[in-house]
């Protein structure tokens, strides 16, 4: 580590909020590393379960204020965090790459993304509105409110660190809702940096909690059996999503569930291909592979595949593999050697059912945890690549005849998070975005996030929406109250 990257670490908080203060978890401390060196950063506190409970004590406690504080008052503690992220900008990114491995240019672009859920949702808080109105037959007058849902548990994962915290807190807040928020153990560092942030805008006590742990099941377990708690939201794997979900059942909590994606990237004959390469290569290759909106499945029309394939490969075989603060890396480290060995058998996988690699294939170099940045192409649509989350830098590719086999290809997973098609036809693209069964799509375009839209996926990659105007539903409660009408 260097002078400035120990200086940054030393800033950070590292022990549990709860009811505004900082105190030391009660299981002592946990190590967050840097997956590009494998060293260790920082020792940050572990919670017990007993800590969790005195979060959400403090959660229920400021409840009532909370949601009495006038909305205008709460959308100012939201803008001024977003000030206090655009200040501290630089810091956050570097803090970002230092734990989770994302190039420094990567880290700032998600500042600035995750920073923007802290102004879309100031600006939201104050349109909560509701309805009037006289019952048809005339006797009565029906009103709509809105209400904060309550106390919520917010889970996040660990490759966005900002902007799934963000994602989660600003309308949580915005609602009218107190939090505990649990970061993943891989990065829990940003969290708490944010954390920090929100109380220097003035969050009051008790609304915003942070529990850092090393055991989230035994955490969060009798946190969402608490009758207290109203609310789950969860970033993450399906696979955890679906035991939260059984979970919450026992409480009838409101979820808003964030899951796994596998989603599949169209080049028709008719694309531009210049376009379609450009938008494969951030569909793919943002993060290091690991965002759940990563193109997982490359499938191209069999006339345009081998060109398609020839320039992405010669852009991957160009692309610098490193540790993300140095200048002009493209690909990061992979958080952690399970996952570099996950991709590396993946691609095994991929290549003894006859695939062919066209650049990397291989472990990268070095103590951190590297893989090269990979295309495969002929790859057989039964290989595990083309049916798993592949989480990492690899593009397989193989082809299609026509648009009805493409899309029953894109549709054959039980994922349903994001599609990308690239096609000059305007009606081609009006049936694929009615036919894929996804919730979101990417057109001729390969980055699709942004605070102002509703974030979300359908089958198996979740339930809810994230950003935009539903993004602040999640936290509300729809009441209607009748009364007799006065006149009648
Ligand atoms: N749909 C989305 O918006 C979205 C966004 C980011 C990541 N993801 C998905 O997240 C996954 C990668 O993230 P991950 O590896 O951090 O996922 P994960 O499911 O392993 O962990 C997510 C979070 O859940 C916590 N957790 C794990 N077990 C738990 C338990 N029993 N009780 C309570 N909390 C528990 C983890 O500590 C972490 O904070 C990928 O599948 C990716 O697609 C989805
Ligand atoms: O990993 C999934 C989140 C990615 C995003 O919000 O763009």
């Amino acid at each position: 580590m260097t002078t400035t990257e120990s200086d940054l670490i030393g800033r950070v908080p590292t022990e549990l909020l709860v009811a505004g203060k900082w105190i030391p978890g009660s299981n002592g401390t946990f190590p967050v590393h840097d997956p590009a060196a494998g060293e260790a950063l920082a020792e940050v506190a572990d919670a017990s379960p007993a800590d969790g409970a005195a979060a959400l004590d403090a959660a229920a406690s400021a409840g009532r204020e909370w949601a009495r504080t006038p909305a205008r008052r709460r959308a100012e503690i939201l803008r001024r965090t977003f000030d206090l992220v655009q200040e501290h900008a630089d810091d956050l990114a570097l803090l970002m790459t230092l734990e989770m491995g994302k190039p420094l240019r990567e880290a700032r672009g998600e500042v600035g993304y995750g920073g923007e859920f802290l102004r879309w949702f100031s600006e939201e808080a104050v349109r909560i509105d509701g309805r009037y109105s006289t019952s048809p037959e005339g006797t009565g007058q029906m009103v709509v409110t809105h209400r904060p849902v309550g106390p919520s548990l917010l889970i996040t994962p660990w490759n966005f660190p900002l902007a799934m915290a963000t994602r989660k807190i600003a309308p949580a807040l915005a609602a009218g809702c107190t939090v505990v928020i649990k970061p993943p153990a891989l990065t829990p560092l940003t969290t708490l940096m944010l954390t920090r942030l929100l109380e220097r805008a003035g969050v009051p006590e008790g609304v915003v909690n942070v529990v850092t742990t090393s055991k989230s099941g035994a955490v969060c377990g009798p946190l969402i059996s608490d009758p207290r708690l109203r609310k789950l939201s969860f970033t993450g794997s399906t696979e955890v999503g679906v035991r939260l979900l059984e979970q919450a059942a026992g409480g009838v909590l409101r979820t808003s569930m964030e899951l796994g994606g596998n989603a599949p990237f169209l080049v028709f004959d008719d694309a531009d291909l210049d376009a379609a390469v450009e938008g494969a290569l951030a569909a793919k290759f943002r993060n290091t592979g690991q965002a759940c909106t990563a193109a997982n499945r490359f499938y191209v029309h069999e006339t345009v595949a081998e060109e398609f394939s020839r320039r992405v490969t010669e852009r991957v075989a160009g692309m610098r593999t490193g540790r993300g603060t140095e200048d002009g890396v493209d690909i990061g480290p992979l958080i952690e050697r399970k996952a570099v060995d996950s991709v590396a058998a993946l691609v095994d996988d991929a290549v003894e059912r006859g695939a062919r690699v066209r650049t990397g294939g291989s472990r990268g170099e070095g103590p951190g945890t590297f893989y090269l940045p990979t295309v495969l192409t002929d790859v057989p649509p039964d290989a595990e690549v083309m049916g798993q989350e592949i989480f990492g830098p690899v593009l397989p590719v193989t082809t299609f005849t026509s648009e009805e086999e493409a899309i029953e290809l894109a549709n054959s997973t039980p994922y349903g998070l994001v599609g990308y098609a690239y096609t000059r036809d305007t009606r081609r693209g009006q049936r694929l975005i009615e036919e894929i069964e996804t919730g979101m799509m990417g057109l001729n375009v390969g980055v699709v996030s942004n605070a102002a839209a509703p974030f979300g996926g359908v089958k198996q990659s979740g339930l809810g929406r994230e950003g935009s105007r539903e993004g602040i539903q999640e936290y509300l409660e729809t009441k209607y109250t009748l009364m007799p009408n006065p006149y009648a």
